[in-house]
């Protein structure tokens, strides 16, 4: 019958299937769980720096304004009553141009909108009267102001920051503003732009439009984004961090806060990928570190695979050729050293034993006559040969009741029996250790008496054919006598059927002359 696949499998093999794939299972879900967790906290860290990072600049951004309009107020307040004096109003606007350096350009411009002065001179705008393209009323430049991103007369994309100048009479006159132009360098831009990293983060700041006035791209200043919940969230002055797509669809941590003074919001994000990135360097490189102590594990399982399973697979291996004469010594050395294994052991020690035991039984069974327990035919013929090969010299003494028949017919087959057992006692009460006796046939039996001569042989005869003469028997029978041939078997050239024969003829002769006689046969 075919071995099925499974039975093929080894314990040793089994046990290191099992503790590897749990090692490699829990080791798998420690590294997940950590790489799970640590990924939790750098995406919540991340979220946090950026939003704490957009705070600040918003802060800062937020000085910047108000340090800006508090120049401007400076100014206005310089300018008072001076709105007809072009020289000092242009000596004023250059002094606030050239001394803050916050804008791009400074102007002022009087109640009917009209450029009287512009800093730099460069500026061919002065004189011009510009519409105001972000103000629904002429009334908004009657208090600081800063306006939504425009376009200006001379071109530029530009804030402005304005403050109102009155007279002493607390009559408008007019307004001076400084500009700064989004896409040009100036001290806004420097402040934002100078925070601007490598790896992939930025910030960007919108107004309350949604449009952005600063980008670290140029090309996108003045855009409108939509779509973006941090945006949608910062333009009504929320603080706070997501994780958000941008608008090229790559993932991003981003923070933001607001610019309340200006109604503007900072966004700060960095890609969620770049942030990531460090982590799976970190837990690859924590798992490098762990190979030298896997390997140990792996090498301690399977030390102990081997350690457990041996004594199991020696019992096996000893199981399937117990035919083998060693086996049972060979199974006593094994080490079994745990319980299932010496309960094991104890077992199969225990089976052999029995299986010997039955063996051996049957074998003398084989080899006995079950009446007398003496040697049958094939119990002699083994003898014969063990001899034959040993060339072991011999004397046969073939035996034989006389008149049995008469026994048997007289007293019964059962005396007859008893008989028969009470001379195979006899025989073996005077035969010696190294003498073997069988039942040969019915009333017949043959004595073996190894390295003994003729003349021994004839003797022993003669003592065991006295012997049974003066024997009573059981059951009434009384006193039988028997006739015994004698033969000996010097070893080769001789034959043992041939001795055996002499033997038989000894006896008939036996028989012949009258019964209860040993008869020597004549040496050939
Ligand atoms: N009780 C009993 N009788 C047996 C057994 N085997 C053989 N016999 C009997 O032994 C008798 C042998 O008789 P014979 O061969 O004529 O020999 P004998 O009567 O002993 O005569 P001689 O050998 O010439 O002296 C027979 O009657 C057999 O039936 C046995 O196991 N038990």
């Amino acid at each position: 019958m075919p071995t099925p696949l499974f039975a093929k499998l080894r314990l040793r093999g089994l046990i290191l299937i099992l503790a590897i794939a749990s090692v490699l299972m829990t080791l798998g879900n420690s590294f997940y769980a950590t790489y799970q967790i640590q990924r939790q906290l750098l995406i919540t860290n991340t979220l946090e720096a950026n939003r704490v990072y957009a705070s600040k600049l918003a802060n800062i951004t937020d000085v910047f304004l108000s340090t800006a309009q508090s120049q401007l107020a400076y100014s206005a307040s310089q300018l008072s009553s001076k709105i007809d004096k072009p020289k000092q109003l242009a000596s004023e606007i250059n002094r606030l141009y050239k001394q803050s350096a916050m804008f791009n350009s400074v102007v002022v411009i009087d109640i009917h909108n009209k450029i009287l002065e512009v800093a730099p001179i460069s500026l061919p705008v002065k004189g011009q009267v510009v519409a105001h393209p972000t103000i629904s009323h002429l009334d908004e430049l009657k208090k600081p102001l800063i306006t939504k991103p425009f376009i200006s007369k001379a071109d530029n994309y530009l804030i402005s920051i304005s403050h109102p100048i009155f007279d002493e009479n607390k009559q408008y006159q007019g307004h001076i503003s400084g500009t700064i132009y989004l896409e040009h360098d100036n001290l806004l831009n420097t402040i934002l732009g100078e925070h601007y990293y490598n790896d992939g983060s930025y910030l960007y700041v919108v107004d309350g439009d949604k449009t952005l006035i600063y980008h670290p791209d140029p090309q996108r200043v003045g855009e409108k984004v939509f779509d973006n919940p941090a945006i949608d969230a910062v333009v009504k002055q929320h603080s706070d961090a997501y994780a958000i797509k941008n608008s090229a669809d790559i993932d991003m941590l981003a923070g933001f806060a607001p610019i309340t003074r200006a109604g503007w919001g900072v966004v700060s994000q960095r890609p969620t990928k770049a942030t990531l990135t460090e982590l799976d360097d970190h837990i690859w490189q924590v798992f490098l570190r762990s190979i030298p102590l896997i390997l140990l594990i792996l090498i301690a399982i399977w030390l102990s695979a081997r350690f457990i399973s041996k004594p199991l697979q020696e019992l096996a291996n000893q199981a399937r050729v117990m035919d083998n004469k060693d086996s049972q010594q060979k199974i006593i050395n094994i080490h079994s050293w745990f319980y299932e294994a010496a309960q094991l052991k104890r077992a199969i020690l225990k089976g052999m034993g029995l299986l010997h035991d039955k063996i051996s039984q049957l074998h003398t069974d084989s080899h006995t006559d079950p009446m007398t327990a003496l040697l049958n035919r094939r119990g002699l013929q083994q003898l014969l040969e063990q001899y034959e090969s040993e060339t072991q010299t011999f004397s046969v003494i073939a035996t034989d009741i006389d008149f049995f028949k008469h026994i048997n017919d007289n007293y019964g087959h059962d005396a007859g029996d008893n008989v028969l057992k009470e001379l195979a006692v006899l025989m073996q009460n005077n035969a010696r250790q190294q003498d073997a006796i069988c039942r040969t046939g019915g009333e017949e039996f043959i004595l073996l008496l190894p390295s003994t001569s003729a003349d021994e042989a004839f003797i022993i005869a003669e003592r065991l054919r006295n012997q049974v003469a003066q024997h009573t028997m059981p059951d009434d029978v009384g006193v039988v006598h028997i006739s015994l041939g004698v033969a000996y078997w010097p070893g080769s050239p001789t034959s043992i059927s041939q001795t055996f024969k002499r033997a038989d003829q000894a006896l008939y002769q036996a028989k012949r002359q009258g019964r209860n006689r040993t008869i020597a046969a004549e040496q050939p």
